[in-house]
């Protein structure tokens, strides 16, 4: 196994640290805050750091400077309530690590801290990304130019995996995520007296329409052979019993493993909104917004390289993961940079985003060593 710099122990105590003080994306100021005071107690002959916003970027110059390998965590929280009675439960009312950004942010330092003790092989830069729960962080940080001066060559992120015995390492070659594309739809009729239908017009029973329609596209449109899911979960409208609604807001996602088939939901999707629309008499405004949200596709050279690494060491427990309908912005940046993402498992029988998740810290140790090993043995391949 590899002699990580910061303990088992040091790592658990970060990230309870972290873990108490989740913020939604665009306003990790404290995580901000938080990861910097750590980094900025690494040995720092070789690392260079900018702030762009709320995301922090951190380069070391490798003993090889051709090339730079990079390695993303992301570092939002969600608005969920936690119920996982902790002792370090977040104290931030009404928001938590639900998706484990805790746990990625710590292995990241993980293993920052090993390579700002260790000069890396190859230069490399470590990226914390604001926003991947709802604003695609990665994508705007590559956009803004920001990275520029550190574009790593290849990319590697995982994500926790609660299915996943803690430490376990997951990953596939080709789509390991889905792309997702957000659904915003606002019907707009007439509001007006529940006795009086006839001069109202209700938009409870034209969203209702829209909502069941909508349920038509993954049975009768996508390729039982290929996959997709459109979900609705929230459906908004009326105030009371007796007013006929003027207005319903309904929010949804659309997840598909491949581009094409996202981009068919979608048409399919804007469709039955205009018809339920001129069905009812009614406006509809429809926001389809897909961000930095693509499938996240797998570079086959990285990957073959990555789990070759990880099926073969005697430290980490491999395991071929079929894809997941989950989203993930890392898709952006692996359409710009070739890279791999993959699991690493956290063992729990609460599924992410649920008030309930507690991930299995043993996962964070063995993550770090994982990673650590597989990096140092990629940037030597590369350099040789
Ligand atoms: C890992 C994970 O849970 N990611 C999120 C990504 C959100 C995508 C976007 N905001 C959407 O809802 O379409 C997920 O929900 O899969």
């Amino acid at each position: 196994m590899i002699q990580v710099v910061l303990t088992e122990k040091e790592l658990i105590k970060i990230r309870r640290e972290l873990h108490q003080i989740p913020e939604i994306g665009m306003e990790e100021f404290e995580t901000q805050k938080k990861l910097l005071s750590i980094i900025e107690t690494m040995p720092n002959k070789w690392l260079f750091l900018k702030v762009w916003k709320t995301a922090i970027i951190v380069h070391l110059t490798g003993k090889d400077k051709t090339h730079t390998v990079g390695y993303r965590t992301d570092i939002d929280g969600l608005p969920v309530t936690e119920e996982t009675g902790l002792s370090f439960s977040s104290i931030h009312e009404g928001k938590m690590h639900a998706c484990g950004h805790d746990i990625h942010m710590t292995v990241a330092l993980g293993i920052l801290s090993y390579f700002a003790e260790n000069q890396p092989d190859l230069n490399m830069t470590f990226i914390f990304q604001p926003a991947e729960e709802n604003a695609s962080g990665g994508k705007q940080l590559y956009e803004s130019g920001e990275l520029d001066e550190w574009m790593p060559d290849e990319i590697y992120a995982f994500h926790d995996n609660p299915e996943l015995k803690a430490g376990v390492i997951g990953c596939r070659q080709g789509t390991l995520f889905a792309g997702t594309c957000e659904i915003h739809a606002t019907f707009i009729g007439k509001s007006g007296h529940a006795a009086f239908p006839h001069n109202a017009n209700d938009m409870v029973v034209a969203g209702a329409y829209f909502v069941t329609q909508v349920q038509s596209i993954v049975s009768r449109n996508v390729d039982p052979i290929q996959a997709g899911v459109v979900t609705l979960g929230r459906f908004s409208s009326g105030t009371t019993g007796n007013i006929i609604a003027g207005r319903a807001q309904i929010d949804g996602t659309i997840r598909a493993l491949t581009q094409e088939m996202n981009l068919l939901i979608q048409k399919r999707v804007r469709k039955i909104a205009e018809s339920v629309a001129l069905a009812f008499d009614c406006k509809v405004e429809l926001d389809l917004h897909q961000g930095g949200y693509y499938p996240v596709e797998n570079n086959q050279e990285t990957t073959e390289a990555f789990i070759n690494y990880m099926s073969n060491s005697a430290d980490v427990v491999f395991k071929e993961t079929k894809p997941a309908m989950t989203g993930e912005d890392f898709g952006f940046l692996l359409s710009k940079i070739p890279g791999t993402m993959f699991w690493l498992g956290v063992e729990s029988p609460y599924s992410l985003h649920s008030e309930h998740l507690a991930p299995k810290e043993e996962a964070i140790h063995k993550g770090v060593s994982a990673i650590i090993g597989f990096l140092k043995e990629r940037m030597n391949l590369i350099g040789k």
